[in-house]
């Protein structure tokens, strides 16, 4: 399809944007595996830890799809972030509902998110397309480590030393969910000043 500018329009029902939907639809799937035995660490603990894991995985597949094949698209702009946002945080709150994350973390990583991605749309109805930042997606890498542990009940293997490293890595995550949440308020507040300075 061609836009009206003469350049080839990419079409938003592509490879990529199917993957991002894909992780969308495992999410519930997800949940429910996890919250269906209690926070017990038996088999269907096992199986919530590969759900998370293989669909968090895609983030990347469909990033290096979209890239490699030129298929970056506005619609996948957002809802990859959606979509990871999604598993991330309903994947916390689901840890806090089962005690085994403070609530405290859970809150500040959601608000900080759901306030992007408020955001995202506020930007989105003024004509700018915000995509994910470096610190973003080092962000989301980070939850997605430290997520992955705390799913894995790998203290059944190897010991309960290993809560340690789960606890370092959530706080890793955290620190980096805080940081790059406030490079894009200023990245918000620099947009409004650009708006406002705008012609009407
Ligand atoms: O921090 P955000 O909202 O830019 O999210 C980053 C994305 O999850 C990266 O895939």
């Amino acid at each position: 399809m061609t836009a009206p500018d003469g350049r080839d329009r990419i079409s938003n029902w592509n490879l990529p944007n199917a993957i991002t939907i894909l992780r969308i639809v495992m999410a519930p799937i997800f949940f429910w595996l996890l919250l269906a035995d209690g926070g017990a660490d038996g088999p269907m603990r096992w199986w919530a830890a590969v759900i998370f894991i293989v669909a968090i995985s895609t983030d990347w597949v469909d990033g290096q799809i979209a890239r490699s094949r030129g298929l970056v698209t506005d619609l996948g702009k957002l809802l990859d972030p959606i979509a990871d946002k999604l598993l991330t945080s309903g994947a916390l709150v689901c840890l806090s509902i089962l005690g085994e994350l403070w609530w405290w973390v859970t809150i500040l990583i959601v608000v900080r998110e759901v306030g992007i991605t408020v955001w995202r749309f506020v930007e989105l109805g003024r004509g700018t397309v915000v995509p994910a930042s470096s610190g973003g997606k080092a962000k989301t890498f980070a939850q997605a480590i430290a997520i992955s542990l705390f799913l894995t009940p790998l203290w059944t293997l190897v010991g309960d030393w290993i809560l340690w490293v789960n606890w370092a890595a959530m706080a890793v995550a955290l620190a980096l969910t805080v940081w790059s949440g406030l490079l894009y308020v200023r990245d918000a507040i620099r947009l409004a000043r650009e708006h406002r300075a705008e012609p009407r």
